[in-house]
C-alpha cells in the first residue's frame, strides 16, 4: 500500500480522530450478535492506547435518515462492547449532533490511553452527503485523522473522505492488512475464479457485476440477489426482494455473461414463504413459480446442489451476501450449505460482508476460509478494481 499508516505518524499527546466500521448485526432488543468488526479494529485501538494518544472513535450504525438521534441506531452497546474487549473505559459521547457541545466537552477532558466514542455520525444529514461542514466539525475534535473503517470505506461521507480535507490522513491496521490480504489473493487469482453474491443490498451491489464479468470465471447468484434476475428472465417472483430499476441491467448482464462465456447461475428453487416471519409457513417451489402472494427467502435443496458442485472445484472463491434470510433457522439451510462447500474448497476462499462473515462465524468455519473482510460493498469493489473513496483520501507515503 502507497499509504501512510499510524506508524509514519507520531500519536502521543495528540488527540486521535479514528473512522472504524462498526455496523455490527443487532438483534430486535438491540443486543449485538456479532462483534467482528469491533474485534478487528482492536490492533489500531490499542496501538493507540499504548502510544500514549487520545483516542476519539467514530462510527456509523445502520442507515438512519439523518434526522438526529434515534434509540435503535444508538452506538451505545458498541460502546459497552468494546470497553469489555478493552476492559477499559470507553466514553460514550450521547449527542445528537454527533459532534455538538457534548462530544466537544469530553473530548476536550480525554488524557493520554483514554477512548472517547461518538454517537452515529449518521444522525447528522451532513455525513452521507460528504458535508464540508459537518466534516470541519468532526476534523474540529482532533489532531489527526486515522481510517480504519475498511468496511465504510467505498462511501464518500463526511467522517470517510470529507474529514481529510483538515486534518493529517493515514490508514489504521485493518484498512492495511484488508488491502495486503486481498490484493495477493485477487491480484493474479488461481482459477477457476468463483464469486457468489446474496444478500438484501440488492441496488447497492447488483452494479458491480458488470465489472466483475471481467475478473471471473463463474458468478453464482442467490439470497436476495436473485429474484430480480429471474422476474427479468420472465419468471414468476411473488413478493421476494425485487429491485424492479434494474430489471434491464439484470437481462443486459445475463446477456453478457453469455457472449464473455462466463457461467452466470442463478437458483433453481426456493424456500418460499408466506411472510418475513421466522415461524412463517413455508415451501420449495420452483424459482420462476413462487405463488403471488410468498416470497423466497432462502435458496432451495436443488440449488444447494447445483452451487456445490459449481464451488467444488474454484481455486479462488469470493462470497459475498447470505443465501436466504440465514437470521431465520427455517431460511438458513442454504448459508450454511454453503458455507460449508466453501469451507472444503482448497484453494483461496474469501468472505466479505457483516452478515456473511458472522454467518461464517456463527458456523464454526471461520477458521476454514483464507480471509473474511469486514468489508461487503468495499471487498466487492475493491474486487472490481476501483479506487476507494475512504482510501483515496489518505496521505501518500
Ligand atoms: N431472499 C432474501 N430476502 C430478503 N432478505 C434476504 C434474502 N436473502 C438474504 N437476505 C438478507 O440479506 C441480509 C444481508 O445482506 P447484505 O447485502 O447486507 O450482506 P452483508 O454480508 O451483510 O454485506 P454488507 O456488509 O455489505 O452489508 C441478511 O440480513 C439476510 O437476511
Ligand atoms: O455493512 C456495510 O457494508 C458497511 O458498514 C457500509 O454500510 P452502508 O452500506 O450502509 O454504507
Amino acid at each position: 500500500m502507497n499509504k501512510k499508516t499510524l506508524k509514519d505518524v507520531t500519536t502521543k499527546g495528540k488527540r486521535v480522530l479514528v473512522r472504524c466500521d462498526f455496523n455490527v448485526p443487532q438483534d430486535s432488543e438491540g443486543a449485538i450478535t456479532d462483534d467482528i468488526r469491533i474485534r478487528a479494529a482492536l490492533p489500531t485501538i490499542k496501538y493507540l492506547i499504548n502510544s500514549g494518544a487520545m483516542i476519539i472513535l467514530m462510527s456509523h450504525l445502520g442507515r438512519p435518515k439523518g434526522e438526529g438521534y434515534e434509540k435503535k441506531y444508538s452506538l451505545k452497546p458498541v460502546a459497552q462492547r468494546l470497553s469489555e474487549l478493552l476492559n477499559l473505559k470507553v466514553s460514550f459521547a450521547e449527542d445528537g449532533d454527533v459532534a455538538g457541545e457534548n462530544a466537544k466537552k469530553l473530548s476536550q477532558e480525554l488524557k493520554e490511553g483514554q477512548v472517547l466514542l461518538l454517537e452515529n455520525v449518521r444522525f447528522v444529514k451532513g455525513e452521507t452527503k460528504n458535508d464540508k461542514e459537518f466534516a470541519r466539525k468532526l476534523a474540529g475534535l482532533g489532531d489527526i485523522f486515522v481510517n480504519d473503517a475498511f468496511g465504510t470505506a467505498h462511501r464518500a461521507h463526511a467522517s470517510t473522505a470529507g474529514i481529510a480535507d483538515f486534518l493529517p490522513a493515514v490508514a489504521g491496521f485493518l484498512i492495511e492488512k484488508e488491502i495486503a490480504v486481498m490484493g495477493k489473493a485477487l491480484d493474479n487469482p488461481d482459477r477457476p475464479f468463483v464469486a457468489i453474491l446474496g444478500g438484501a443490498k440488492v441496488s447497492d451491489k447488483i452494479g458491480v457485476i458488470n465489472n466483475l464479468l471481467e475478473k471471473v470465471d463463474k458468478i453464482v447468484i442467490g439470497g436476495g440477489m436473485a429474484y430480480t434476475f429471474v422476474k427479468a428472465s420472465g419468471g414468476e417472483i411473488g413478493k421476494s426482494l425485487l429491485e424492479a430499476e434494474k430489471m434491464d441491467y439484470a437481462k443486459e448482464m445475463l446477456e453478457k455473461a453469455k457472449a464473455k462465456g462466463v457461467k452466470l447461475l442463478l437458483p433453481v428453487d426456493t424456500v418460499a414463504a408466506s411472510e418475513f416471519k421466522a415461524d412463517a409457513e413455508h415451501r420449495v417451489v420452483d424459482i420462476d413459480k413462487i405463488p403471488e402472494d410468498y416470497m423466497g427467502l432462502d435458496i432451495g435443496p436443488r440449488t444447494v446442489e447445483l452451487f456445490k458442485q459449481e464451488i467444488k472445484d474454484a481455486k479462488t472463491v469470493v462470497w459475498n451476501g447470505p443465501m436466504g434470510v440465514f437470521e431465520m433457522p427455517a431460511f438458513a439451510v442454504g448459508t450454511k450449505a454453503i458455507a460449508e462447500a466453501l469451507s472444503r474448497v482448497s484453494g483461496t476462499t474469501i468472505i466479505g460482508g457483516g452478515d456473511s462473515a458472522a454467518a461464517v462465524e456463527q458456523l464454526g468455519y471461520a477458521d476454514k476460509m483464507t480471509h473474511i473482510s469486514t468489508g461487503g460493498g468495499a471487498s466487492l469493489e475493491f474486487l472490481e478494481g476501483l479506487e476507494l473513496p475512504g482510501i483515496a483520501v489518505l496521505e501518500e507515503v
